[in-house]
């Protein structure tokens, strides 16, 4: 934790919020526009493309070039934490599963990893608040650079974490963009890892959204009936305990997010203030997406959907985003999965746009 020369805890304030919303540029529209017109330009019917030009669109914008380029250094960054909510029956799984998985990120035996190798992207994982200790030989010290804690507080009965570590994840994640960004990413993808993170997503998006428990818990990683039920009821006690802190967002994502989700969210908007695009993955980078545009409006522009949830609460989180997934496969893993699976589709709308010829080119017109 950082902390001045003085000993007062470095909390991450409102008006620096504020700060930081005001910084977020807008996608260039000018850019937006010229591919528009190149997009009826080209050998092709006038629409042709369908969907691919709509992301051709915006991902002019975002690069501020017309037109696109496929994306040279595409990055997925992995934010593993435990919840202590788990010890609730809210998973099908243990938070042993945690680090297990955290070693097979970093093995490349993963979902993330082989999808990553098909879409060109490489995968950084790292331990925000993982309920072990994950030093030690054959584990880089990269992996533990931005740990704050193990494990976050049970959110039904009590706080994920304190005020001064939130703002401390906070601060993590955008660092953690600005590294990225300084190595040349041009590309960002937020995976998530930690055995019961969409109890905490789930109550975040319900928070934002005014939804209710029941419209926002889903079966996660496939809960039956009864833990359905358990995860109501938590996710019902932890809105009642967000609830009174709606507007305050550190204190929001202290009392009922987690280390993990805190230091997504300073990732999404620090990306966005670096104008750098970023794919949504499933519920947890979609609520922690919510959070970040409730901070910063104008940083969703910088976003877009990968992919298709089957959480409820992503339905609502896009919703409130207005982002509509690019593909809808009935993803339900997370770890950046949905966004990689969108790649290769973004790749597809930037190298038609830039490699196809007009129609004049050709000799015709139309
Ligand atoms: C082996 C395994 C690999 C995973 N990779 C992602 N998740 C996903 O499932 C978990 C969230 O679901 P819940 O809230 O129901 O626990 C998170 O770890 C998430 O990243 C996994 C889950 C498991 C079991
Ligand atoms: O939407 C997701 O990404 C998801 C769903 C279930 C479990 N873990 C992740």
């Amino acid at each position: 934790m950082t902390t001045p020369a003085d000993g007062t805890p470095d909390l991450l304030g409102p008006d620096e919020l504020a700060e930081l919303a005001a910084s977020v540029e807008w996608p260039d529209d000018w850019m937006r526009q010229a591919t528009r017109e190149r997009q009826a330009t080209l050998a092709k019917p006038v629409g042709a493309l369908g969907r691919l030009e709509d992301l051709s669109l915006w991902i002019s914008a975002v690069q501020r070039a017309s037109p696109p380029r496929p994306f040279a250094r595409p990055r997925v960054v992995v934010f593993a934490g435990d919840h202590g909510v788990a010890r609730s029956g809210v998973s099908a799984y243990p938070s042993e599963v945690t680090p297990l998985m955290v070693q097979a990120f970093l093995s490349g035996v993963a979902g993330v990893n082989a999808l990553a190798r098909l879409a060109g992207a490489t995968v950084r994982v790292l331990d925000l608040s993982v309920d072990a200790d994950l030093t030690g030989p054959g584990v880089p010290e990269d992996v533990t650079s931005h740990k704050v804690r193990r494990g976050s507080g049970s959110i039904d009965v009590e706080d994920a974490m304190t005020l001064e570590e939130a703002s401390t994840a906070l601060r993590a994640g955008m660092a953690i963009a600005d590294e990225e960004v300084d190595s040349g990413a041009d590309l960002l993808i937020a995976g998530d890892m930690g055995i019961g993170n969409t109890t905490p997503a789930a109550a975040l998006v319900g928070t934002l959204t005014g939804a209710n428990a029941a419209e926002v818990v889903g079966r996660g990683t496939g809960i039956d009936d009864r833990g359905w039920m358990r995860k109501c009821a938590a996710v019902r006690d932890a809105m009642r305990r967000g609830r009174p802190v709606l507007g305050d967002h550190v204190a929001l994502l202290s009392r009922i997010g987690g280390a993990d989700l805190a230091a997504m969210t300073g990732f999404l908007l620090q990306a966005a203030v670096r104008r750098t695009p970023v794919v949504l993955d499933g519920v947890i980078s979609c609520a922690c997406a919510v959070v970040a545009h409730d901070v910063a409006p104008r940083a969703s522009l910088w976003w877009i959907a990968g992919s298709r949830s089957t959480e409820p609460a992503q339905k609502l989180a896009l919703d409130r985003l207005a982002l509509e997934p690019v593909v809808d496969m009935g993803l339900r893993l997370g770890e950046g999965t949905g966004a990689l699976l969108a790649l290769p589709l973004l790749q597809a709308a930037a190298a038609t746009c830039a490699e196809m010829a007009t129609l004049e080119e050709l000799g015709g017109s139309h």
